[in-house]
């Protein structure tokens, strides 16, 4: 089911252009991960669907509805941003952080209620952090503040997620947890967009992949159709191969670490393949 369609959206700071004409589409309960080199418009394009900016032309359509024209409290209702794991000025409880998500769903003055608890509850439950519900956030590591960010988002009661770059500074087993745990919620009817500077990690999730140059879409289908050799390519400059495991995984290999692996191939002819593309 189409959900979110981005329809021809240009965007401008000052002078630079650094989207154009982007058209996408997301489905519901599926992840969609934006790939690009540094400064290619990814966080601009998140900021986009999340109503942050109003696009120079084009629009963002959530469920029929342009979302230009709902309030800010209305789309946060269905769509939660999740930043980079960040620092928060106070010491807020965990517990106290996810409570946070519920303040789009208040009146000005307002008190937490039984059911704003009990939903944070069952939110520290969906993503197995239920025992740091009383920690401090700045006392707890990396990973699990991306958890509590995850469950906050959730406590908001929004079915859709926009994760900027969700791994970034999660040591190895914390990165394949929250992946996992991204899958399984994707699973359950969730929807993620998430933008990664890892091709394996939109393997490992994605149904869908977006590449992103220089504000431009160069590529935008299923994983399996998008990640290949050539566009990694045209992405990064620096020639990738995909192998498959035995159990039909797909891996990429770096070609500049295979040869240092393998230097009776010439690296001249990877090189010359993948730009020839
Ligand atoms: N507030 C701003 N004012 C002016 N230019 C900006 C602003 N934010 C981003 N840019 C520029 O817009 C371009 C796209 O930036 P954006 O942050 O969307 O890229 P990105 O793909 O998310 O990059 P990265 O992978 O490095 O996070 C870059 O050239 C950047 O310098």
């Amino acid at each position: 089911m189409k959900f979110i369609h981005v329809n021809n959206i240009s965007y401008n700071y000052s002078q630079k252009q650094v989207l154009k004409k982007v058209t996408l589409t997301i489905d519901q309960g599926k992840v969609l991960s934006l790939l690009g080199p540094n400064g290619s418009g990814k966080t601009t394009l998140l900021k986009m669907i999340m109503g942050f900016y109003r696009p120079s032309t084009g629009q963002v359509i959530l469920e029929g509805r342009s979302i230009s024209d709902m309030t800010p409290r209305e789309l946060a209702r269905r769509i939660a941003y999740v930043p980079q794991v960040h620092r928060l000025a106070f010491s807020y409880r965990v517990m106290d952080v996810i409570l946070m998500g519920r303040v789009s769903r208040k009146p000005f003055f307002f008190r937490y209620s039984s059911k704003d608890r009990a939903i944070a509850a069952r939110a520290l439950e969906q993503l197995s952090i239920v025992h740091l519900k009383d920690r401090p956030y700045t006392e707890i590591s990396g990973g699990e503040r991306q958890l509590t960010l995850i469950a906050r988002a959730m406590a908001q009661g929004a079915d859709t997620f926009v994760l900027d770059e969700p791994v970034n500074g999660l040591d190895y087993g914390n990165q394949i947890r929250l992946l996992k745990q991204i899958a399984d919620l994707a699973e359950q009817g969730y929807t993620f967009i998430q933008t990664s500077h890892f091709p394996e990690h939109a393997i490992w999730i994605s149904d869908r992949v977006v590449m992103l140059q220089d504000g431009q879409i160069i590529a935008n289908g299923s994983t399996q159709d998008v990640i290949n050799g050539p566009n990694l390519y045209r992405l990064y400059k620096t020639p990738i191969g995909i192998v498959e495991a035995k159990n039909g995984m797909r891996v990429c290999v770096p070609r500049l670490m295979r040869d240092r692996h393998h230097s009776s191939e010439k690296q001249e002819k990877n090189n010359a393949q993948y730009q020839a593309a």
